[in-house]
């Protein structure tokens, strides 16, 4: 049963002409023409409850207009869109009620009180039960180690502090959905792990559907299972990540250390790199397993070590853009 139903979903952004010359900021207010820019083209898709699903594309792609139309932020051109049963435009304070929404590049914190005074506010505006809070507060402190900085007025927080108090203020009503815009941008790789388990077992434990925007792509790989690819507003891939590598990059590559360095031939898998007695080698493995392939070349070489190398989803993405705009 889906959560977040998505159909046809259009936003235009209308912008008045400059008018160039003198006089041109009076004429642009006269001539009363407009620059449209279709942002999202007709952009349709279900989640289930319980889904982690990455929403990517590249720079100006639509993703933070569809999630601002998802949150209710922006009213759709056309088409439909429904979370819970509620439109969230038309129903904005009942929508606020089950979502959360973190903004990587702005903060929902108050700058000038301390985290926990911070925390204790959002809970009062969602009337989060004492009992509850109480409870949600230890939990989030312990799994985003917010305990160091918990007294720290907002504005003097590290930006991975920051996100991870952002985080916290917006999951302590127990939203069943969270919209996530850029949560990683700029953190520190111990910010970032803290963020991506505290997703990980908001997903896993209380079953939160989760919407991630993000540049990332570490972020997807290690959260997941699902990718809807976006670009000029319209969907490219709505399906795993693992059918999507097996698309556009069904090669893996093998990587052998052999004892005594040399050349390697073996039918069904192409050397694409060779140094220092480490070779690499390209298969497809819908015509040869990995297991038959490592046998063969255990049969043939002296090995000390060898690895499989799955594609990279930055690759594969990066590949698919380039093919889009080539
Ligand atoms: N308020 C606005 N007024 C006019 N145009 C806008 C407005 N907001 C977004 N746009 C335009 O809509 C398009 C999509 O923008 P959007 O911010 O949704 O992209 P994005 O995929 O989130 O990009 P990024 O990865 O850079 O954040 C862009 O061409 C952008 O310039």
């Amino acid at each position: 049963m889906p959560i977040i139903r998505a159909d046809s979903l259009v936003k235009e952004f209308r912008r008045p002409k400059r008018v160039p010359g003198r006089f041109g900021a009076v004429r642009t207010l006269l001539t009363r023409q407009y620059t449209v820019t279709r942002a999202v083209d007709g952009v349709g898709f279900d989640i289930d409850a319980g889904e982690l699903v990455g929403y990517l594309g590249p720079n100006g792609a639509g993703k933070s207009t569809t999630i601002k139309m998802l949150t209710g932020i922006l009213v759709p051109t056309s088409g439909a869109v429904e979370v819970s049963g509620v439109v969230p435009w038309r129903d904005r304070e009942r929508n606020a009620r089950h979502i959360g929404v973190v903004f990587g590049q702005r903060s929902g914190l108050w700058w000038d009180l301390p985290l926990i005074d911070s925390l204790h506010l959002a809970a009062t505006l969602y009337d989060v039960r004492p009992a509850d809070l109480r409870a949600h507060l230890a939990r989030f402190t312990d799994l985003l180690g917010l305990d160091e900085f918990l007294t720290t007025p907002v504005r003097q927080l590290s930006l991975g502090q920051r996100m991870r108090g952002d985080l916290a203020a917006a999951m302590l009503h127990r939203p069943d959905v969270l919209y996530l815009d850029e949560p990683t941008i700029g953190l520190d790789v111990v910010a970032r792990d803290r963020i991506r388990a505290f997703v990980a077992d908001l997903n896993r434990a209380a079953g939160t559907t989760v919407v991630l925007t993000t540049h990332d792509l570490d972020d997807v790989e290690a959260l997941c299972r699902r990718i809807i690819l976006i670009d000029h507003g319209r969907v490219l891939y709505d399906g795993d990540v693992a059918t999507l590598k097996a698309r556009h990059a069904p090669h893996r590559e093998l990587v052998v250390h052999l004892a005594e360095p040399g050349p390697v031939e073996i039918a069904d898998a192409e050397p694409v790199a060779a140094t220092d007695g480490r070779v690499t080698l390209r298969f497809d493995p819908a015509r040869v397993s990995s297991a038959d392939l490592i046998g063969r070349v255990l049969a043939r070489h002296r090995v000390t070590d060898l690895s499989i190398v799955e594609p990279d989803l930055e690759r594969v993405v990066a590949g698919i853009y380039a093919d889009r705009t080539a």
